[in-house]
């Protein structure tokens, strides 16, 4: 756990960076910092492990002040990466990753085999490990940052804008296999980034900060879309939010109904497997339509909305696990499920008009 507990940072000049943050990082997930340009989310987190010290206040890992800790020793426990990956231009990838094993006493060649095997883990293609970071592209120097930070095997890992050098595509498929990594390895992390959607996307915990270094709110994504707390956040947070939440939401209450029955003059045809081979009507929509996919109950409302909407019949079409038909759900019961839940929502956050102070 990590804890800030009333810290300021003002910098010589007097730029207060962070304005009395009180923050309790939890063990074992990813907690994103995220916010406008210059809100103090780097110098936040250059505090962690003390690239920073605070004015005032007091930063605490599992209960120990980090200030009563040597710097060296601290960032032993601490992985760092940082945008752009910052590797050592004139080492081969694999000497990047085995660099902190080697100078903390583990033998040249043992480290070079646990770098190989962590280069594999962050899916880089073995044949890059023998080359120098100018001949790989940034998504594979990020993978190479990412597997260097993880060479210590290091409980807390702090990452600062670790996937923004990346093109979109890119950074969707690094994002994934990181994501993959943390359910594997179940490490304390520190994110920053100034994109919501990566926010939302990669944090357990998110913590929105505002102009002058001060939090605005840390909670998890999915209250944070359904209940910004002022607006500030709500602003931040972007005019979709509503739509986006729904990748919080499960789809497995929805009611459906038979898959024969008839919607919108169109009927589910089903193959001998029971799965899904179109939507027939009565010859004047031009033969078999699309059902443009299908869902399970396991997947989330937004993927259910999503097929609805696409849906010749507007309906979005369930399976079960072995992929056999086994209900429809129209896009009015959808709607009408959401409302449900906003209503609930509503109640029992204490707010009977939506936009109060939560
Ligand atoms: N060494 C310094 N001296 C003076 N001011 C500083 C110093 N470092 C940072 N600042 C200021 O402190 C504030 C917070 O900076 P910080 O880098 O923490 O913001 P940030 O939220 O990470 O921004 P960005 O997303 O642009 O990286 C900014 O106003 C910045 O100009």
């Amino acid at each position: 756990m990590i804890e800030f507990d009333d810290v300021v940072k003002t910098f010589p000049d007097g730029t207060t960076a962070v304005d009395h943050l009180n923050l309790t990082i939890p063990d074992g997930a990813i907690t994103v910092l995220v916010g406008p340009s210059g809100c103090g989310k780097t110098t936040s987190l250059r505090m962690i492990n003390r690239m920073i010290d605070p004015t005032s206040g007091t930063i605490r890992i599992d209960g120990k002040p980090v200030g009563d800790t040597d710097p060296a020793e601290l960032r032993r426990g601490i992985g760092y990466v940082i945008q752009a990956a910052g590797l050592f231009p004139h080492r081969t990838v694999v000497d990047n990753v085995a660099t902190v094993p080697v100078l903390a006493g583990t033998s040249r060649k043992k480290a070079r085999e646990q770098a190989r095997e962590l280069l594999d883990r962050v899916g880089l293609a073995p044949h890059l490990a023998d080359r120098y970071p100018v001949q790989l592209s940034g998504g594979q120097q990020q993978r190479v940052g990412v597997a260097r930070a993880l060479a210590a095997d290091p409980p807390v890992m702090l990452m600062d804008e670790p996937f923004s050098a990346v093109d979109p595509v890119v950074r969707d498929g690094l994002q994934q296999e990181f994501l993959r990594l943390q359910g594997e390895l179940g490490k304390t992390i520190v994110m920053v980034t100034h994109d919501i959607d990566e926010a939302i996307k990669l944090g357990d915990h998110v913590a929105v900060f505002a102009e002058g270094g001060r939090l605005e709110q840390f909670c998890p994504p999915d209250q944070l879309l359904a209940d910004p707390g002022n607006d500030f956040v709500s602003g931040f947070v972007g005019r979709d939010r509503g739509y986006r939440g729904l990748s919080f939401s499960s789809a497995e209450h929805l009611p459906v109904e038979p898959a024969d029955t008839v919607v919108e003059g169109l009927r589910l045809a089903l193959d001998g497997d029971g799965r899904a081979l179109g939507w027939d009507g009565d010859g004047s929509t031009g033969g078999r339509l699309p059902t443009e996919g299908t869902f399970t109950a396991s997947d989330t409302m937004r993927r259910v909305t999503d097929l609805a909407i696409l849906s010749p019949a507007g309906a979005a079409v369930r399976v079960d696990a072995s992929g056999r038909v086994d209900g429809l759900v129209r896009h009015a019961v959808v709607a009408e499920h959401l409302r449900t839940r906003q209503l609930e929502r509503l109640r029992s956050h204490g707010r009977s008009t939506a936009g109060a102070e939560g």
